[in-house]
């Protein structure tokens, strides 16, 4: 569905990404892992379009207006609109004029807010709507920057209890290893500038490892797909 092909970013003198490449397949449902300053909202900000590589290129059929549904790491809402506004807004942007929204509205548990004003919700709530403005229009793919940020525990169940349940091809950036093992099939680390893993979550299982021991293993000691492709 998406090709992502050598990925070269630098920021001044910084190398931040050095030849990132990975296919995304129909139904993948990807954890994108990496520690702190890795390039991980990068590499989402240069495939969403907001910022250029400087070398390397995006390859895919998809329309990113109405079948990409992106969630940034940082909220991008207009505070003085309300609620249901800013959706009106977002689906007319998408082009759609539906009602697929109040079901997707529900199900993030805003619907008592549609009159509210987005300036006037929590941090948690924010996160919820950004969230919402990703997936309303019902795109083929999305691509979710650290979505359980500042939600409570019910707002962090209620998600993967969504995506569980929706059939979106998925890229996920998150530190919830929680829930690693059980929602996503295969995962990509990111580290040093690099994809140092390209693997299945079944593949790492049945090597008798969950994927936090796997994690931890490949970011201290390089690409441990070999190791798992072995067994
Ligand atoms: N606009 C920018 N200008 C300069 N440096 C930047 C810019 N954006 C990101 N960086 C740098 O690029 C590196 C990667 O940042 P990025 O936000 O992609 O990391 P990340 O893997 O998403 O980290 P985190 O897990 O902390 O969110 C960091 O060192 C960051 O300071």
């Amino acid at each position: 569905m998406l090709k992502v092909k050598n990925i070269h970013k630098d920021f001044k003198n910084s190398k931040v990404l050095k030849g990132v490449s990975f296919n995304i397949e129909k139904n993948d449902n990807i954890a994108l892992l990496g520690s702190n300053g890795a390039g991980k909202s990068t590499l989402i900000k240069i495939i969403s379009g907001e910022i250029k590589s400087d070398i390397g290129y995006i390859e895919t059929s998809l329309d990113f207006r109405s079948e990409v549904g992106i969630m940034p790491q940082d909220d991008i809402l207009i505070g003085d609109l309300t609620v249901s506004e800013i959706i009106s807004l977002k689906l007319s942007m998408c082009g759609e004029n539906n009602n697929n929204y109040k079901y997707w509205i529900k199900k993030v548990g805003l619907e008592k807010y549609s009159n509210s004003f987005v300036e006037s919700l929590s941090g948690g709530q924010k996160r919820r709507l950004s969230l919402l403005m990703s997936i309303l229009n019902s795109p083929k793919m999305i691509f979710l920057d650290e979505p359980t940020t500042g939600m409570d525990l019910a707002a962090v169940d209620n998600f993967w209890g969504l995506m569980k349940k929706s059939d979106f091809t998925s890229v996920i950036i998150t530190h919830d290893f929680n829930q690693i093992d059980n929602f996503f099939d295969r995962i990509l680390i990111l580290n040093e500038g690099l994809i140092i893993s390209d693997t299945t979550v079944a593949k790492i299982h049945n090597s008798g490892k969950n994927v936090e021991e796997f994690y931890r293993q490949a970011v201290q000691g390089g690409n441990l797909n070999d190791k798992v492709n072995s067994n």
